[in-house]
């Protein structure tokens, strides 16, 4: 299958349990639950996104014919010197639209680590070996279990109580980038103090100012 992909680059993964970890971001084109376009956001299932995610047209974008293809571009943003910490994150838009079996073979083979940043909206493939959940109000959460569940908070319309029996190693309240970041770091602070389960991922790329 052709891979649609907006853009590829080399950064430090800046939330959850991994942030600090090198990492090749590859950012699938596309997502269910919003079209990407300014004009839609105020209808779509998730409101707050950040990101631009349509076409293919950023750093290290474009199509890609077959995984190996992906694989080896992916590859060759890794740094030569390296072949113990090779980690690859799939994000997007919504990366498990077009992640699968073929390319997480073909990662694997080329060394790689396979995370993934997931809105829980598709159920994950075998074989990724770090899935991160980011569940949305108003998206049906099918994957209900992974590695680490990360909320954006607040979202109205999802206590972080209902999430705390799913299966997952660690539990992140994020707090929600737009006009009330400020308010909102200050709520997920004190929901974390509160509820010792949960932990504050901070963007850290943004503190940073790197990608
Ligand atoms: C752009 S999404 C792409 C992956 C997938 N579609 C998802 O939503 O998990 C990457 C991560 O950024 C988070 N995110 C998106 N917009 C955000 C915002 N305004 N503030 C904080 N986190 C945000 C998402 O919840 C997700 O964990
Ligand atoms: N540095 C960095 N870390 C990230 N972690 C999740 C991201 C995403 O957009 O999925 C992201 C991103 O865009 N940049
Ligand atoms: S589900 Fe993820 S990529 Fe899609 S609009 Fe929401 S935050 Fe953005
Ligand atoms: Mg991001």
């Amino acid at each position: 299958m052709t891979y649609s992909v907006k853009e590829v680059f080399l950064t430090l993964q800046g939330e959850g349990g991994q942030a600090g970890r090198a990492a090749i971001f590859c950012r699938f084109t596309g997502c269910n639950l919003w079209s990407g376009r300014e004009a839609d956001r105020a209808t779509a299932i998730c409101q707050f996104c950040d990101t631009d995610f349509i076409g293919t047209d950023g750093d290290g974008g474009g199509k890609f014919p077959t995984a190996d293809d992906l694989a080896a571009h992916i590859n060759a943003l890794w740094p030569q010197s390296d072949i113990d910490h090779k980690l690859v994150v799939f994000t997007g838009g919504e990366p498990l639209l077009q992640l699968d079996d073929t390319l997480i073979q073909a990662m694997h083979q080329a060394g790689f680590k396979i995370a993934v940043e997931s809105n829980g909206t598709v159920q994950a493939p075998e074989g990724i070996d770090w899935l991160c959940i980011s569940p949305k109000a108003g998206g049906e959460l099918v994957q209900t279990q992974g590695t680490e569940l990360k909320l954006v908070y607040p979202q109205s319309g999802i206590d972080p109580a209902s999430l705390e029996t799913l299966d997952f190693q660690q539990f992140w309240l994020q707090p929600m980038d737009g006009p009330n970041q400020a308010d909102n770091l200050q709520a997920a602070i004190r929901y974390c103090l509160k509820h010792p389960k949960w932990g504050l991922s901070l963007q850290t790329h943004k503190l940073t100012g790197i990608p």
